[in-house]
């Protein structure tokens, strides 16, 4: 009997792979947090051994382990600008978030020394939890500012002292409205508080291949523009502002322009 339900699935299975793009949708999304918990498995104890707790070094291991996952997707990450990211020292990186797939492009171009500021939900995410928190990876409450804040001040002196980037998400939460949330201030005072460099990363909309409100997960391309730096050397926190509007401008022209989108409209964002 057990010999014949096994057959019914196996039947199954790939019928519905092949006529129901909803069933694709929610097999790729399980098997992406499952293969992300098993390479994180596999992943911890490495960190362990290579630096025998919390480390920003850990984040290299995990950029070699995720690389291949692109190809398990059908994913194709266009990177432009590479360049830009020759840059020494500390600095802050920003870019767009649209799903927890933007993880596949960080990991592509991420430079060494470079963890990131992150939802401290996550580090409730099982061994995936585990694995951010053994790469240093800053969590925030973003529910109480001042923590957030004086957390984030924390990361600035870090950032000098220990010779770390950080990679921030300025929209604050994933975002897939077919535009750029407005920004919040955390990655501006915190660039400008260690006095080092911004530099924007923008990813291309995944609309064509990912939309999770109709439920299609299909094959597709990213593209990944690395832009020129933007200084706040002698920059103080009543310029985190014009910091913030500028670098959002930027972004935002780059993200129609590598989307293949037209802005909706030409004045300021309302949301
Ligand atoms: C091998 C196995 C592998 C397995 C997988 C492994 C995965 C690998 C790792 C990859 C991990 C990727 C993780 C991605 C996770 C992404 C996220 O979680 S995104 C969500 C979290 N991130 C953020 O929220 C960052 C952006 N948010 C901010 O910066 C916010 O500003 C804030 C600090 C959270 C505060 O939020 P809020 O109060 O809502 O917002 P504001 O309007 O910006 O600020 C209010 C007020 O306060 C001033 N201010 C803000 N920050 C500061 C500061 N640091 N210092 C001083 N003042 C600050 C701000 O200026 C405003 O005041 P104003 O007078 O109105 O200007
Ligand atoms: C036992 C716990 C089970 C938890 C299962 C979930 C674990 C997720 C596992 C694998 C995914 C791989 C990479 C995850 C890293 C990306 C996380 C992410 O993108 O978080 C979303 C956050 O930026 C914004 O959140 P909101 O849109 O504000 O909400």
């Amino acid at each position: 009997m057990d010999v014949v339900w096994m057959l019914l699935l196996l039947l199954l299975f790939p019928l519905l792979m092949w006529t129901s793009s909803t069933f694709v949708f929610y097999f790729k999304k399980f098997f992406y947090v499952a293969w992300m918990m098993f390479l994180a498995i596999v992943g911890i104890p490495i960190c362990l051994l290579k630096s025998g707790g919390r480390d920003v070094e850990n984040m290299r291991i995990i950029r070699s382990m995720v690389r291949h996952v692109k190809y398990l997707f059908g994913l194709r990450i266009e990177v432009s600008g590479w360049e830009h990211l020759q840059t020494e020292g500390p600095y802050v990186i920003i870019s767009n978030h649209q799903s927890s797939l933007d993880v596949l492009g960080m990991m592509e171009i991420l430079p060494d020394r470079c963890t990131t500021i992150a939802k401290k939900e996550l580090v409730y995410a099982g061994t995936v939890g585990l694995i951010c928190w053994l790469a240093g990876i800053v969590f925030i409450n973003r529910k109480k500012t001042s923590d957030a804040k004086s957390v984030m001040a924390d990361a600035a002196k870090t950032m000098l002292d220990e010779q770390i980037r950080l990679w921030v998400f300025p929209e604050g939460t994933r975002n897939q409205n077919g535009d750029l949330l407005p920004f919040k201030k955390g990655a501006f005072h915190l660039a400008v508080q260690a006095q080092v460099p911004i530099i924007p990363v923008v990813f291309s909309s995944y609309s064509s291949f990912y939309l999770r409100k109709e439920k299609q997960f299909k094959s597709g391309v990213i593209r990944l523009r690395i832009l020129p730096k933007i200084e706040t050397k002698g920059l103080t926190s009543d310029e985190v502002s014009c910091l913030s509007d500028q670098s959002h401008s930027l972004m935002r022209t780059a993200f129609l322009e590598i989307s293949g989108l037209v802005a909706k409209s030409n004045g300021p964002l309302k949301h």
